[in-house]
């Protein structure tokens, strides 16, 4: 009947204009406040924002793609080719839209010492990009965001404060051992004088082993098992379209089944570990305290946290601090022997140093401190090739970051690797592999030390960062100390952006022992 029509169709018309204020109006009223404030940007489309022109200039740059001078090559170019566009027109700060997320891209050095400074909980990790993530980091540090962030991160934090780090040089050599022997065995096995090596693999086995240890102390057996299903939980989740905002395509119902099926099985293998701690240690005073008798003994003292929360408490940490560190360590030691490979002179300068400094030959928590060149190398590496490319943050309320007002919902981002490589903070030597720019500390390698953030920015700076750059400097000397190596023909340089930017086809060296 005719009113029926009418009725639907003032339905519809009622639909189009919610659509129409929640899609476009929402967004264009945070842009305008932007724009006041003389921040320009491209203009969105009307339901997607620029992601479509995002993905132009996307599939323009993949197929333009020479890396030539791989050192040189500065990764934002390919793997977040609309940045650099954007940057180049609109300056260091700029605003664009995801279609459901109106952004904020922020480079300027001024702004990011800032956002270093701003100590408030109404900035927090965009919750649109955390929200796919959650099977796989709970509401741990990672994720969570004003008093239940920090809550966690007193009661982790100590855990990676310099001294304890120290302690666990012993645990890292032994992770590293097997690495070793196994490189002397393919050497043997190539005949004897070379072998090609392709490293991330070993690596990463090698990180893995590390956190087990530290995060699981005597059960730690149980830990490795814990972390090779939160491995297959990691690649399960399909994370790619993350940065573009949109629903993942692809993500089959079987796959969520499996996703929940994992989730449980880790839980209930977490929660068999402490039990089982529990039970050995009832009454023993332990003094050795891993970091999973630092987050129960935390979860037991906290009285505001009922049995359920600190179950989810104690889950959810094991999982964050795996996921936080074993691949970004294991990423950057990768890039860390890339580079080492073409530059021959500091694998020399770093072997000098140690006959100097370690006592007959041991590399120990003493002689780490002194050794001045490899740590050089590690910070030169994590400039040029930082893992981690980015710090986001979301306006949770309205916030002034110095001379910005950022509307609530608004999310920012700072670009690392272009600020590792700005001509006027680092100098017009800023694309080379120089590691003597930090013979004298940060402060005195660039302009704008603040600048200088392969660990993040802020409050939310990373919580393992003492212990992640001891343990790159143990695994690199180590494997110094026994081997030589130069890059492999069979290298092919392609940063790829899968939540940390990683050597796309791996590294492969052609190692000699010493
Ligand atoms: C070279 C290796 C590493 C790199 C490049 C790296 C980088 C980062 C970055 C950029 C952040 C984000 C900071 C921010 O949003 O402002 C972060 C956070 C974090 N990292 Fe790391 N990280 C590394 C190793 C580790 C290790 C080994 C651990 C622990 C074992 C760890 C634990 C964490 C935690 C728990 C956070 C969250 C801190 C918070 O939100 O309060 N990271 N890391």
């Amino acid at each position: 009947s005719f009113s029926s029509s009418l009725g639907l169709l003032l339905l519809l018309f009622c639909l189009t204009l919610y659509l129409f204020n929640v899609s476009w109006l929402k967004h264009q009223r945070l842009r305008w406040k932007l724009q006041r404030q003389g921040i320009r940007g491209p203009q969105p489309s009307l339901l997607y924002g620029n992601v479509p022109e995002m993905q132009r200039i996307q599939s323009a740059a993949t197929q333009a793609a020479n890396h030539g001078e791989f050192v040189a090559h500065d990764y934002v170019s390919t793997v977040f080719p609309y940045f650099e566009r954007w940057r180049k027109e609109y300056g260091q700060i700029y605003t664009y839209s995801t279609g459901n997320k109106q952004h904020l891209y922020v480079n300027n050095p001024e702004l990011v010492k800032e956002m270093n400074q701003c100590i408030t909980f109404d900035l927090g990790k965009p919750s649109y990009v955390t929200k796919r993530l959650a099977p796989l980091l709970g509401n741990g540090i990672l994720r969570s965001n004003g008093h239940v962030w920090a809550q966690q991160r007193k009661i982790v934090a100590p855990e990676f404060f310099m001294d304890k780090v120290k302690g666990m040089v012993g645990v890292m050599l032994e992770s590293a051992q097997p690495l070793t022997k196994k490189w002397e065995a393919s050497i043997e096995a190539q005949g004897g004088k070379v072998a090609e090596i392709r490293v991330e693999d070993d690596l990463r086995g090698v990180s893995a082993d590390v956190i087990s240890r530290a995060c699981f102390g005597s059960s730690y057996k149980k830990g490795k098992h814990i972390f090779t299903k939160l491995r297959t939980l990691q690649e399960t989740i399909s994370v790619q379209s993350a940065l573009f905002g949109l629903p993942t395509l692809g993500f089959l119902a079987t796959r969520k089944q499996d996703v929940k099926d994992l989730e449980k099985e880790i839980e209930a293998l977490i929660w068999d570990a402490i039990k089982e701690r529990e039970h050995e240690c009832l009454g023993a005073a332990s003094s050795e305290k891993d970091l999973l008798q630092m987050i129960l003994d935390g979860a037991m003292n906290d009285h505001c946290m009922g049995k359920d929360s600190s179950k989810h408490f104690i889950v959810d940490n094991c999982k964050n601090i795996y996921i936080a560190g074993h691949e970004s360590t294991a990423v950057a030691a990768s890039w860390c022997l890339m580079l080492l490979a073409v530059h021959p002179e500091w694998q020399a300068r770093i072997r000098e140093e140690m006959t100097q400094v370690c006592k007959n030959g041991i590399l120990d928590a003493d002689s780490l401190p002194k050794m001045k060149s490899v740590t050089m190398v590690i910070q030169e590496a994590l400039r040029l090739y930082p893992p981690a490319a980015f710090v986001s943050r979301e306006a949770l309320e309205e916030t002034q970051i110095g001379h910005i007002n950022v509307p609530k919902g608004v999310c920012i981002w700072t670009l690392i690797p272009t600020l590792h490589r700005d001509h006027d903070i680092w100098g017009q030597d800023a694309n080379e592999f120089k590691p003597e720019r930090f013979s004298n500390g940060v402060s005195n390698a660039c302009k704008v030390p603040q600048a200088y953030a392969p660990f993040g920015l802020g409050p939310r700076l990373c919580l393992g960062r003492n212990f992640a750059m001891v343990q790159l400097k143990v695994v690199i000397a180590l494997i110094i100390s026994k081997f030589t190596f130069t890059l492999s023909p069979n290298y092919k340089h392609s940063p790829a952006y899968r939540m940390i930017v990683e050597p796309g086809h791996g590294v492969n060296i052609l190692i000699s022992k010493i």
